[in-house]
């Protein structure tokens, strides 16, 4: 299933954050959406989720305006990774991985054994298999991050947004994540869109980049065309260089001042 922006326009009110958005997100691919502090990410994801009606333009969800589509039929389309707070009351954590499957059940619908089983099987899948019976509110940032994805795993739908999955992660989870989202796309054919503040992340994924200042696309297709040194020094405002590992792989270094 294809996620589609056309010619959006994105903010809240009166207020525009963006416009003249043209992405998608194909079956089996990822897309890095990169962009500094404020350049509205957080407010294109959910317009496309459908949370925010867009101030122009439209979102199709295989080819459906998302404008017409039902929350439950939108939530078997697209899955939602949002970056993790504390909620206020305890929850057990299986029961918040549970909460993708009733997304997609809809309102009033009971989740039952085989959705118990499925919401386990996101979390061992993840690592995190020990955590089912712990109290959500009290788990790490980081523990809290994994569970998300967990739930979205669980929700499996063909397309997955994912607001800076890997913010809170330490180095080996960070990798297992960019490993399990290759393994997404790769192996289930999901289509993965996800904003990240490392620009590494998109080489070592293989993925689709969009570059993002100011609300405008500047940049759009594969990593090792868009992250150019150049493009990269102009979006943040410092030099950048982007080299060859030993190993072949891209990687960006700020310049050393001096
Ligand atoms: N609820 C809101 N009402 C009005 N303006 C908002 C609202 N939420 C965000 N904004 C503004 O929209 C702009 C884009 O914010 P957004 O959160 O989309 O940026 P972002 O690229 O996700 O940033 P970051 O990388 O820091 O998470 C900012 O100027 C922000 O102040």
């Amino acid at each position: 299933m294809r996620l589609e922006a056309r010619d959006l326009s994105i903010g809240y009110g009166r207020e525009v954050v963006g416009s003249s958005l043209t992405l998608s997100v194909a079956p089996g691919r990822v897309v890095c959406l990169l962009g500094p502090n404020g350049c509205g990410k957080t407010t294109l994801f959910r317009t496309l989720l459908g949370l925010l009606p867009p101030l122009g333009g439209e979102v199709l969800l295989g080819g459906d305006p998302i404008a017409r589509l039902k929350r439950a039929e939108i939530a078997r389309r697209i899955a939602y990774v949002p970056q993790a707070h504390a909620p206020p009351f305890p929850f057990e954590t299986l029961e918040v991985v549970m909460m993708g499957r009733t997304a997609r059940l809809g309102a009033f619908a009971q989740p039952g054994a085989a959705d118990r089983t499925a919401a386990q099987a996101a979390l061992d899948r993840l690592g995190i298999g020990d955590l089912a019976a712990r109290d959500y509110s009290r788990l790490s940032g980081g523990q809290r991050q994994l569970v998300l994805i967990a739930r979205a795993l669980a929700q499996a739908a063909p397309l997955i947004v994912m607001d800076e999955p890997t913010a809170s992660l330490d180095f080996g989870n960070q990798a297992q994540v960019l490993a399990q989202i290759a393994g997404l796309a790769q192996g289930a054919g999901q289509g993965v869109i996800l904003s990240t503040h490392d620009p590494d992340q998109a080489f070592a994924l293989g993925a689709d980049v969009v570059l993002m200042s100011d609300g405008r696309i500047i940049g759009n297709g594969a990593a090792e065309t868009v992250l150019s040194g150049a493009a990269l020094s102009r979006v943040y405002g410092l030099p950048v260089a982007v080299e060859m590992t030993e190993s072949g792989r891209r990687v960006c270094l700020p310049a050393r001042r001096g």
